[in-house]
């Protein structure tokens, strides 16, 4: 395992020390870091996969990971992030799609539905400081979050139509929880990505922050706000409200991985995407 948990010197009474000190690996291995605050009980989730945090198998189980272990110690909040300065997550890391290992891409697509239903549907409360670009499979994991804070200048969306590959239902559904179904379906069949002013304007995210400092403690405060409320009565009617979206990928998951599969290895999306790909090592020429 890949990511390091870091615990404050008190912690909340409700954790069991000797389940929250994983080893800790070499730094230069750590794909994702968990700290917690030993005062709040907030826990803040870092993905650290340098230079745009593709997220690829590894990464995607790290992040799995660390949403479980959050979740089993009872961490009062859980706060996902990125260690760049300019990237929250450029989204699936396309070289997993590309001329892919085939035992490798259904992997690959089952650590990634793993990771939605934990985030999406965690018991914890969650929200994303999105402190840099966010496209495609990066705004999923933001729009899985309970709420937003966006640093500006920044974009973000379900860009996946302009690379000529559909997103699957429950990106869909997890957009649709966000925004109104029409600005959801306009923004999908466009594959638009929006500004952080204009993300703000839509409700994709609910703060502008000038620093990723402040959009974490905005993050906080919308955590504090839970303070009067029981936290499984908060639990259980999130969970409800989440409930179709996840039963419906829980019934289909592996037919999800099965059409996923087909429709990677269809000549043409693998055409689309090795001119992506090229596209965007041209950019960085
Ligand atoms: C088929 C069923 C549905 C599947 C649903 C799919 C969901 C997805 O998430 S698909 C991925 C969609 N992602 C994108 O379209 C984002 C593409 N990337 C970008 O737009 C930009 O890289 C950026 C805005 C995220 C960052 O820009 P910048 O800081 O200028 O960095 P570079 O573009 O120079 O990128 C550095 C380096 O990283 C490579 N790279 C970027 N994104 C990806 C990616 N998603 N997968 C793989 N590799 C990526 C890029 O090619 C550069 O590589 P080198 O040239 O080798 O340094």
């Amino acid at each position: 395992m890949q990511s390091a948990l870091i615990v404050g010197k008190k912690i909340c009474s409700s954790l069991l020390l000797r389940n929250w000190v994983r080893p800790l690996s070499a730094a230069s291995d750590k794909l994702t870091n968990v700290e917690v605050n030993d005062k709040t009980g907030f826990a803040k989730l870092t993905m650290n996969r340098p230079p745009v945090n593709g997220l690829n198998l590894d990464l995607l189980r790290d992040l799995h990971q660390s949403i479980q272990d959050i979740e089993k110690n009872k961490c009062r909040g859980l706060i996902l992030t990125s260690a760049s300065n300019t990237i929250f997550s450029a989204g699936l890391d396309i070289m997993e799609m590309y001329k892919p290992d085939q035992e490798r891409l259904k992997q690959f697509w089952t650590a990634l539905q793993d990771v939605w239903l934990a985030l999406y549907g965690s018991a914890v409360p969650t929200a994303a400081a999105i402190n840099g670009h966010s496209p495609a499979g990066g705004c999923l994991l933001a729009a899985s979050c309970e709420y937003r804070v966006m640093l500006p200048k920044y974009t973000i969306g379900l860009n996946e139509t302009q690379l000529g590959i559909v997103a699957p239902k429950w990106f869909m559904s997890t957009f649709r929880n966000v925004l109104p179904r029409r600005i959801a379906e306009q923004a999908l069949t466009q594959g638009k990505m929006f500004t952080s002013d204009e993300a703000l304007k839509i409700g994709l995210v609910d703060e502008l922050a000038a620093t990723k400092e402040e959009a974490l403690l905005k993050c906080e405060k919308f955590f504090a706000s839970f303070a009067k409320t029981d936290p499984i009565a908060r639990y259980l009617t999130k969970k409800q409200l989440r409930h179709n979206d996840i039963k419906e990928l829980l019934d289909e998951k592996v037919q999800d991985v099965e059409n996923f599969v087909l429709f990677v290895n269809q000549p043409s999306v693998q055409k689309g995407l090795g001119l992506y790909l090229e596209s965007l090592k041209k950019k960085a020429k």
